[in-house]
């Protein structure tokens, strides 16, 4: 959540602070031209009641506040912990201490007054300095007076004022608090400004509420409000229902047009179910609209009913953005609520609400049903049958107004559990998927909603955690968003991406996989709804854009997958040196690039640690011997308990070529070339005949058969002699023939023999010598299994523990379009397939 240009701790050095009555787009110039650093669009921060229920966890939020707001931005709390909950639970004593008379029960109401005070006033002294703590104590010893007479006197008349005091309390000591150690801050309550009409509908009265905001607000203070409470036209405090503070949150921001609200709570996200006891939930990172207003309505308590309704206004050309995240682990990324595309709407999530009511009556059937509906609201309707299903608190409002229309209603205790996603209650392999899950809790009913977003089953009894894990299973087991990336639009890239589409189509594993990025080393393309695979070469020729690789690891940093793989079919070294930072964020690599596997033994060996700590699986087959499955056999060889004892062959398709097809018949030089016009060798030929790529190669070969060694430790005969070295290409390709010389030597010296030239590969292991390597041009007899190749093959021999005498070879094309294109997908299905298999246990900073 941190982000690059805001931070209050600069705003001491500016501060302003002047009080105004000004318009909201005042205010913000204002404050931009005081204040270098501030944004125009204003950013909402509500902090829930996990987010500051100690002294400790107000320091993270105030840590929070520092890192992420500026001064006309706005603060919204909830009260701190579980005070609502301690406040309402005062009113049931008093209510009980009437109706029973209990003198003890006057006692407990005095206990329990204590003990709330007490806890307030050691949030107080813990973090606020002397003076701070003297004024503040002051004035909760006036509240706790009042609230103690409100209490004992006039109870029935003050109920909401007496719950507004959790909010109240926290929003001014976070202000004094901010006002100590951050900026300039003043706290407001909601209820100065906040006109709803009536605390049943809730329904703001926006322009007053608006202008009596921006009359509050204090230009060059950061403004801290109490979510949670309001009042009514009259001027009676109400509240917005438990949890409310979201909702006031939204509210307040749609009332100063905000670009963005983040809901600080003590979860980083949404999840597919409750992370507390869904261990498997997974977190979903973007919500449409409609699905999150949805899972809200059915009981998620990161979403309060009405959370969303400020900012979904069809009439409203303005859209701030939600987010969920965690004041825990404010850098993790949470859940982002808005508009969205496929991909999103593929996500499926697991509610439940026990406590209901199921009121059958015969005005719930037919056209009649619209009335109850629009009065009531109801968790869900059947208007063929005749039932709905509503809140308990909704029983004696119901059972009125149905007594005004001379009907009967019955009642039965209910729960719901419901499937929550994008139009589910149009398709019906989700319906039945969910109701083969919910077979042993003999569901009484299940219902679509009316905007199609989910299916509600009604349980004649309470759902268990139990029956919420089977269903959440059955509903997600194969959920999961695998983001692709290709970085590298070459030639091999270029085909890897016209295979895609097919390979797609075709291949179970590949079931979730979404092509989201594409990368050349100057411009990208990254749509996190995905780009269209069938053109995603002209896609990407339209409308890639500029990129450097700070940009791309902070994409890559808030990327909304549930995994991610970068397929890198870059030569490039710069590239390879991201794959550290990667690896650190969980992402998988599949290299065709060949820096990071040969790179030096301590980058290497980090990279290793850095991928497996992080459970970032990283595939290289392509690196040697393009498509030929020489990195699977000897990964299976050691991984099968065999131990390798020697690795040889022709690991270069350049050099197999050349000497394949070298009979001394025309020179060396021409040979080279013909292949050069061919695309057989590399644009500077000498990067062929300098060995270093066949060095490279045996490196890495050697390093998956577990052996530690560095480049250095193989010699490698270069077969440019040094007077042509540092020549520029061009000077190199004219003196070409200054090479022929030496292989006409060579070769006629071993044809002499009986003999062949051709450059070698060579790895030994053994127990009294040690490891030797080497790479160079050696004589072979002609019926040596290196000499006989179809030029371009390459040919790789492992002899081991279980392959002595004779060793095994796999041999056949080491380079070239198709089979290296080839190889990167079967890394890629290699991949996909162990992700599926891949469980991820919730573990949540503030929760678990
Ligand atoms: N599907 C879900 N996704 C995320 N959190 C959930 C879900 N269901 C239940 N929870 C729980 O809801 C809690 C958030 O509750 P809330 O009252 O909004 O917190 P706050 O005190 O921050 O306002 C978290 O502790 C989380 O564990
Ligand atoms: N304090 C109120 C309002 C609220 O929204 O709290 P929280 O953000 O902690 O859910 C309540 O407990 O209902």
């Amino acid at each position: 959540m941190k982000q690059e240009n805001t931070i209050l701790n600069k705003v001491n050095e500016n501060k302003a602070v002047s009080s105004s009555e000004i318009a909201d787009n005042d205010f913000i110039t204002e404050v931009a031209a005081e204040n270098k650093l501030a944004k125009h669009a204003i950013q909402v921060h509500k902090f829930g009641g996990s987010s500051l229920a100690t002294a400790k966890c107000i320091k993270r939020a105030l840590e929070i506040i520092r890192e992420n707001c500026q001064l006309n931005d706005i603060v919204v709390v909830s009260a701190n912990g579980k005070t609502t909950d301690r406040l309402f639970a005062l009113y049931s004593l008093v209510e009980r201490t009437i109706v029973e008379h209990t003198i003890q029960k006057s006692d407990e109401l005095t206990q329990a007054i204590d003990e709330l005070a007490k806890e307030q006033a050691q949030l107080i002294t813990e973090l606020l300095n002397a003076n701070n703590t003297k004024q503040l104590l002051l004035r909760l010893n006036k509240d706790i007076e009042q609230l103690t007479t409100w209490l004992t006197a006039d109870i029935a008349q003050h109920h909401n004022d007496v719950l507004a005091l959790g909010e109240v309390w926290s929003a001014r000591l976070l202000s004094a608090l901010l006002n100590e150690q951050v900026c300039p801050s003043n706290s407001i309550d909601s209820r100065d400004f906040l006109v709803i009409d009536n605390e049943h509908s809730c329904v703001v009265d926006t322009a007053l509420s608006a202008a009596q905001l921006r009359q509050r607000r204090q230009f060059g203070k950061l403004a801290v409000i109490t979510g949670y409470i309001s009042k009514d036209s009259r001027g009676k405090s109400c509240t917005l229902g438990r949890n409310g503070s979201d909702y006031s949150a939204t509210i307040i921001a749609s009332l100063v047009a905000a670009g963005n609200v983040t809901l600080w709570t003590d979860v980083d996200g949404i999840y597919s179910a409750d992370p507390r006891v869904v261990p498997s939930a997974r977190k979903l990172h973007r919500l449409p609209n409609g699905v999150a207003k949805e899972l809200g309505r059915l009981g998620n308590p990161v979403l309060h009913a009405k959370t969303l309704l400020p900012l979904i206004n069809p009439l409203s050309e303005h859209h701030t953005h939600l987010h969920v995240a965690s004041s825990f682990d404010a850098q993790v990324i949470g859940t982002e609520i808005g508009k969205f595309g496929q991909i999103a709407k593929q996500e499926l999530s697991v509610t439940y609400l026990n406590d209901l009511l199921l009121a059958q009556s015969v005005s719930f059937i037919g056209e009649a049903a619209a009335k109850a509906k629009a009065e009531f609201s109801p968790i869900c309707i059947d208007n063929q049958k005749g039932f709905m299903v509503i809140t308990q608190g909704q029983q004696k409002a119901l059972s009125d107004w149905l007594a005004s229309h001379d009907v009967e209603i019955t009642f039965k205790p209910v729960a719901i559990i419901a499937t929550v996603g994008h139009r589910v209650a149009e398709r019906g392999d989700i319906r039945a998927r969910f109701k083969r899950s919910l077979k042993a809790a003999k569901p009484l009913n299940l219902v679509g909603s009316d905007n199609n977003h989910s299916v509600i089953a009604i349980l004649p009894e309470p759902c268990s955690i139990e029956l919420l894990n089977t269903v959440h299973h059955e509903m997600t087991k194969d959920a999961r968003h695998i983001g692709l990336v290709v970085a590298g639009m070459g030639n091999i890239g270029e085909r890897f991406l016209e295979l895609l589409p097919a390979q797609l189509n075709k291949v179970y594993a590949l079931e979730n996989l979404h092509l989201v990025g594409l990368l050349s080393s100057k411009k990208a393309l990254i749509n996190n709804d995905g780009i269209d695979v069938t053109q995603a070469a002209s896609l990407f020729a339209q409308e890639a854009q500029s990129y450097d690789h700070e940009q791309l690891i902070s994409w890559l940093t808030q990327n909304p997958y549930d995994e991610l793989i970068v397929v890198d079919i870059t030569p490039s070294e710069d590239f390879s040196l991201l794959y550290e930072q990667m690896f650190s964020l969980g992402v998988h690599v599949i290299g065709a690039n060949k820096w990071a596997a040969s790179s030096s033994t301590a980058h290497y060996n980090n990279l290793v640690n850095t991928a497996d700590s992080n459970n970032s699986l990283c595939l290289g087959n392509t690196t040697v011997g393009a498509g030929l499955p020489i990195n699977y056999a000897i990964d299976d060889l050691r991984q099968s308990g065999d131990s390798i004892s020697e690795l040889s062959g022709i690991f270069s398709g350049t050099l197999s070529w050349l000497f394949e097809t070298y009979d001394g018949s025309s020179n060396f030089s021409e040979l080279l070339l013909n292949a050069l016009a061919q695309g057989i060798t590399e644009p500077d030929p000498r990067e062929d005949l300098s060995g270093r790529d066949v060095q490279r190669k045996l490196l890495i070969l050697a390093r998956k058969a577990g052996f530690e060694l560095a480049l250095e430790d193989i010699d490698c005969q270069n077969l440019v002699p040094e007077a042509l070295q540092a020549l520029s290409t061009n000077d190199f390709l004219a003196r070409a023939s200054e090479l022929d010389e030496y292989f006409a030597t060579a070769l006629s010296e071993a044809n002499s023999k009986g003999a062949c030239i051709r450059y070698v590969a060579r790895f030994q292991h053994n127990q009294e010598t040690g490891v030797s390597a080497k790479v160079s041009l050696e004589v072979l007899p002609q019926s040596d299994a290196f000499a006989n190749l179809t030029p371009c093959d390459n040919i790789f021999q492992i002899s081991s523990h279980w392959y002595q005498d004779n060793p095994l070879i796999i041999r056949g094309p080491g380079a070239g379009r198709d089979v290296t294109a080839g190889g990167l997908h079967s890394d890629l299905v290699k991949i996909c397939q162990q992700l599926a298999h891949k469980q991820s246990q919730v573990k949540i900073k503030g929760i678990n």
